[in-house]
C-alpha cells in the first residue's frame, strides 16, 4: 500500500489521451502489491429495442491493487452500479474481461461481497441468523447440516457473528432482533457485518450510506475507515457524494460520458490517488473544498478544464504539506 501522500496522481484520460501526473514528494517508493481487480478493456451495451443499443461503459481498463479503497463517482446513469455488478459477477461485460484475485469473474462467488443501499437483510431472520446464513450455506448444503461437524462450525460462525456485531458497535442483545426492529443506520451496520462475515477480500458497496441521515452517515464513514484500516480489504465504493469520496477513499475514479450519443459510453475521466491516511475538511480545510470542486468538474463532464488546473505550477494540490501526514486520522 501507498503510505501517506507519497504520490498524488491525476489521470484524466479524456478523449483517449492518457495524461498522468505523478507528484512524487517523498523518498520511499510505494511497496509492490498484488492486483486485486483487473478490468481489461470492458464495454457494456444494453439493447434499447428496434435493434438499437445504448453503450453504458466504453473501453474501461483499470487495475485495482489489494487493499486499495477505491471510490467511484460520476453523474447519475454513468454506469457506476453497472461496473460494480460486473466486478461482483452478477452481470457480464459485452466485451472485455474482469478478473478478481487473478481469475476471471464469471459468476457471483465468495471472492467479493456486496453491500447495497438498503434492503440487504432477510426480514424474517434475526440479526444473528442474517449474519450466519452466508458462511453456513456456502460451506454446508442442506444435507451436510446433518453432519456432526456442522454443529461445531455453526458455533464458530455464531461466535464470529457476535464479534462482528460488536466490531460494528452493536450490542449482543441486538443479535436476537429482526431487521425491522433496527434503525436504518443499525441495519447498514449489520449489512456491512454480513459482508465481512464472508471473509471476501473484495468489498463492493453501492451507495451504501446514501439512505442515512447525516450524523449516522458520518458515524458509518468513520467506522468503515477503521474497519478498512484494520483488515485492509479491497473496497470499491460507489457514491454521489464527492466529500464522502475524499473522506473514505485512497483513490477516486470518476466515470463520465464523452457525449450524449447512444454509442458513447462512460470512460474514466479522472483517476486520482489520495493519501492513505485519509482526508477531512477539518484537517485539510480549503484544500479539501478545492479538491471537491476539482473532482466535481470531472463528474459534470466539464473535463475540458483549462490546462492550468492540471498543471503542476498552478495546481493547488501540488503541495504535499496540504495533506495529513502518516498516522493522522480523519
Ligand atoms: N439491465 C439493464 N438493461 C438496460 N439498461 C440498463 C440495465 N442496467 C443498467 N441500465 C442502464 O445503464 C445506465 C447506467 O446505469 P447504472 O445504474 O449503472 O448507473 P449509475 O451511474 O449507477 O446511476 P445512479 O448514480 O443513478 O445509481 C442507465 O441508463 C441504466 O438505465
Amino acid at each position: 500500500m501507498v503510505s501517506g501522500l507519497s504520490t498524488l496522481e491525476m489521470t484524466p484520460p479524456v478523449n483517449g489521451a492518457r495524461e498522468t501526473k505523478s507528484l512524487d514528494t517523498m523518498t520511499a517508493a510505494p511497496a509492490r502489491t498484488a492486483t486485486a481487480i483487473h478490468i481489461d478493456d470492458v464495454s457494456v451495451s444494453f439493447p434499447t429495442g428496434r435493434k438499437g443499443c445504448r453503450t453504458v461503459l466504453e473501453n474501461i481498463s483499470l487495475d485495482i491493487e489489494e487493499g486499495e479503497f477505491v471510490v467511484l463517482l460520476g453523474e447519475t446513469g454513468c454506469g457506476k452500479s453497472t461496473l460494480l455488478r460486473l466486478i461482483l459477477g452478477q452481470d457480464r461485460p459485452t466485451s472485455g474481461r474482469i478478473s478478481v484475485a487473478g481469475s476471471l469473474v464469471q459468476r457471483v462467488d465468495a471472492r467479493s461481497s456486496y453491500v447495497p443501499q438498503k434492503y440487504s437483510l432477510f426480514p424474517d431472520r434475526t440479526v444473528l441468523e442474517n449474519l450466519a446464513m452466508g458462511p453456513e450455506t456456502s460451506k454446508y448444503h442442506i444435507l451436510g447440516r446433518l453432519l456432526p461437524s456442522f454443529r461445531a462450525f455453526r458455533r464458530q460462525v455464531r461466535e464470529e457473528a457476535l464479534r462482528q456485531l460488536s466490531h460494528m458497535g452493536l450490542q449482543a442483545s441486538d443479535a436476537a432482533k429482526y431487521p425491522h426492529q433496527l434503525s436504518g443506520g443499525m441495519q447498514q451496520r449489520v449489512a456491512i457485518a454480513q459482508a465481512l462475515m464472508m471473509k471476501s477480500r473484495v468489498l463492493l458497496m453501492d451507495e451504501a450510506f446514501s439512505a442515512l441521515d447525516p450524523a449516522t452517515r458520518s458515524n458509518l464513514q468513520r467506522l468503515l475507515r477503521t474497519v478498512w484500516a484494520e483488515t485492509k480489504p479491497t473496497v470499491v465504493f460507489v457514491t454521489h457524494n464527492t466529500a464522502e469520496a475524499l473522506i473514505l477513499g485512497t483513490r477516486v475514479i470518476v466515470l463520465a460520458r464523452q457525449s450524449r450519443e447512444d454509442h458513447c459510453g462512460s470512460r474514466v475521466a479522472l483517476d486520482m490517488k489520495l493519501p492513505a491516511s485519509g482526508m477531512s475538511l477539518r484537517n485539510n480545510g480549503q484544500q479539501f473544498l478545492d479538491l471537491v470542486e476539482h473532482v466535481e468538474r470531472f463528474s459534470r463532464g466539464d473535463h475540458h478544464a483549462p490546462s492550468a488546473d492540471l498543471n503542476a505550477a498552478n495546481d493547488p494540490y501540488e503541495s504535499p504539506n496540504a495533506f495529513p501526514s502518516d498516522g493522522e486520522t480523519l
